[in-house]
């Protein structure tokens, strides 16, 4: 597929420490992209979707460190890490902020809470991250439309006031999972590698244009 899996035992794995690594993606060095969001919002669940191809109900207990995986996609190498939720860990997740590349910022469609909170992770991430740092807004459990809490045009709103793109997914069914990385991955790529001839990548007109190109998808 699009996303190659890279075996542990090839990588001699250090998280990134600077932002030179933007200037040596495309020799093969990691890009960072870390999920953040509530406590049960998702983001396990999405990262093994996204790794696995797989659903996994329930199984998981709130994270306590930090997991992640890496592929290759895009001609460079990426290095995507799950994060705990829970307001006890968040000084740790504070410490990667600073050298991720990109963010995926879940809330749960079916918990307004977790969609209000996404103004004060905005504000930790404004106080923590990387001022050029990609950003994607994310409405996970789609799947879960009887309970559904948040309309998709609030998170589109919201997304709007904050000039981030959003997409709705869901870890369950996999909808939206490997377009929201591989959008990300493609503005990662665009900012890393510009080249004065080609067109400015635009991330929203490519997820547009994927929503076109597959006829699918209520979910944006
Ligand atoms: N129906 C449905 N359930 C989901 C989806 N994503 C996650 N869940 C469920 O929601 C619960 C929480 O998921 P986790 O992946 O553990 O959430 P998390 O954000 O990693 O939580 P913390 O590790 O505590 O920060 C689990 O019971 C999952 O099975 C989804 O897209 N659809």
């Amino acid at each position: 597929g699009r996303w190659e899996k890279v075996p542990q035992s090839q990588l001699s794995l250090q998280p990134s420490t600077s932002r030179a690594f933007m200037a040596e993606w495309p020799d093969g060095s990691l890009s960072s992209t870390i999920l953040v969001g509530d406590s049960g919002v998702g983001k396990t669940s999405l990262l093994v979707q996204f790794d696995q191809g797989k659903f996994i109900p329930g199984s998981f207990s709130a994270t306590v460190g930090i997991g992640f995986t890496v592929r290759f996609a895009i001609s460079f190498l990426h290095q995507i890490w799950d994060t705990a939720g829970q307001e006890r860990f968040r000084s740790v997740t504070h410490a990667y902020y600073r050298d991720a590349h990109a963010l995926l910022l879940l809330y749960d469609i079916t918990s307004k809470s977790s969609f209000d909170n996404i103004r004060a992770w905005l504000t930790e991430i404004h106080e923590y991250a990387q001022s050029d740092v990609v950003i994607m807004l994310l409405g996970n459990k789609a799947d879960m439309s009887s309970d559904r809490a948040i309309r998709r045009d609030e998170g589109e709103r919201l997304a709007r006031e904050y000039s981030v793109p959003f997409m709705e997914t869901s870890a369950k069914t996999g909808v939206n999972v490997d377009l929201a990385f591989t959008a990300v991955a493609k503005e990662l790529k665009y900012r890393a590698v510009q080249h004065p001839n080609q067109p400015k990548f635009q991330i929203h007109d490519y997820i547009e244009a994927q929503r076109e190109k597959s006829g699918c998808c209520s979910y944006f």
